[in-house]
């Protein structure tokens, strides 16, 4: 569905664009101005797809809107509508940014045409913005906090290696973003990134999953399956949540760290695979094996380097910037403004006890985002994360 604004002072002229634009499609939703204030009233309220402006009107001209609309929505493609005499300024707008002109009466096919054309385009920019989005920003990780700077460090030492890396820490606290940039930062960060929560997986179902099987292995295994090692060979693997793996799971992950082959579920034919480990739990392993649950010599495989991200609450400096970065991300993904957080909401948020670390902090940023004012206030933030 595309919002498209028409600021046209003229009742006729306004109805004949409104109709035309109906029947083109009716999914396009349609706003009136009839004079310029009226325009950027709207303009400031509501994210469009395209504006008709006309440029002689009351109380701002089109030149004005078209001022406003790319200091506030830069992006929108903007048609003037030029009545007989404005030529000039119609040429004018042109350089100001407008992205067409079309002069009144409205010709049907020429006003269509534009606006077709001007739509694709911004949809394209759009999309395009959006997956360079994706690309770089997705696992920036913020923080100026010592304990994050010295893990960007030891990131950036580690990365270019194949050493094995346990990252620890609670949950929420950033242990999968580490593991992302420890593949992003290492010449394997053409191959495969490969993620397997250990959790998620029922204990029956994890050798499968990691190592693959062989037809008839078990009832439902009914053709051969690759497993995760095998679809992570050249690049990495990240077990995630490992401490909850099973102990015979654990034996043959111990395998294929130590010769660097596995074999699939069901068979007994080796398969080489060359892929860096990269694990991480929330639980004390050093626990888990006093308590018999985790083997001791995977753990020593595991753990040659060791990070620990340790908890919001122990680095709550970083609490500005992280609401800054996600308030940021929200409006994004939502295509709406950014919403500015006042200092007091910000000190209320940082006095909080953050026990589910930055991914609470996450969600709680966008249900202000969404809720709240248009900048959020410490009333704001009492009423909608209230702790
Ligand atoms: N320093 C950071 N900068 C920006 N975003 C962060 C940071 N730390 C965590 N996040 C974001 O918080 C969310 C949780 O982070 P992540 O999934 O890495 O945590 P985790 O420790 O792996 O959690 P779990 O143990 O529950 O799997 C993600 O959306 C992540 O992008």
């Amino acid at each position: 569905m595309s919002k498209i604004l028409i600021a046209e002072d003229e009742p006729s002229i306004r109805r004949v664009l409104v109709k035309i634009l109906s029947e083109e499609n009716d999914t396009y939703s349609i706003e009136e101005a009839e004079d310029g204030a009226v325009a950027i009233q709207l303009i400031k309220s509501i994210e469009f797809d395209l504006v008709l402006c006309d440029i002689k009107m009351p109380k701002h001209d089109g030149l004005e809107v078209l001022e406003k609309i790319k200091e506030l929505q830069p992006e929108v493609p903007v048609v003037m509508i030029s009545g007989h005499g404005d030529l000039d300024t119609a040429v004018e707008t042109m350089r100001k940014g407008a992205f067409d002109y079309i002069s009144k009466p409205p010709d049907l096919n020429r006003l269509l045409t534009s606006v077709r054309i001007a739509l694709d385009n911004n949809q394209l920019k759009v999309e395009n913005k959006k997956l360079k989005r994706k690309v770089s920003k997705k696992y920036e990780m913020i923080g100026q906090s010592e304990p994050i700077q010295e893990i960007k460090q030891m990131i950036d030492k580690v990365a270019p290696t194949d050493a094995r890396v346990l990252i620890t820490g609670g949950n929420g606290t950033g242990k999968e973003l580490v593991a992302h940039w420890l593949h992003e930062k290492s010449e394997r960060v053409k191959k495969p990134f490969i993620e397997v929560n250990c959790a998620a997986i029922p204990s029956e179902l994890i050798e499968s999953e990691l190592f693959g099987h062989v037809k008839g292995a078990f009832t439902s295994a009914n053709k051969d399956r690759a497993g995760k090692f095998e679809a992570a060979n050249g690049g990495t693997i990240f077990l995630d949540e490992i401490g909850d793996m099973s102990l015979s799971a654990q034996a043959k992950v111990l395998r294929a760290l130590q010769e660097n082959k596995i074999q699939r579920v069901g068979s007994d034919k080796d398969i080489k695979v060359d892929v860096r480990v990269i694990a991480a739990t929330n639980k004390d392993l050093k626990q888990e094996i006093e308590d018999k649950k985790f083997r001791e010599d995977l753990y020593h495989r595991l753990a040659v380097i060791l990070i620990h991200v340790p908890g919001l609450n122990q680095r709550r400096k970083d609490i500005p910037l992280l609401i800054e970065h996600f308030a940021k991300a929200v409006a994004s993904e939502n295509g709406n403004a950014v919403k500015e957080f006042k200092p007091d909401a910000i000190e209320v948020l940082k006095s909080y006890d953050w026990t589910g670390n930055v991914r609470e902090l996450r969600n709680v940023i966008e249900r202000l985002h969404i809720l709240g004012g248009e900048t959020i206030s410490k009333d704001d933030v009492e009423l909608f994360a209230a702790k």
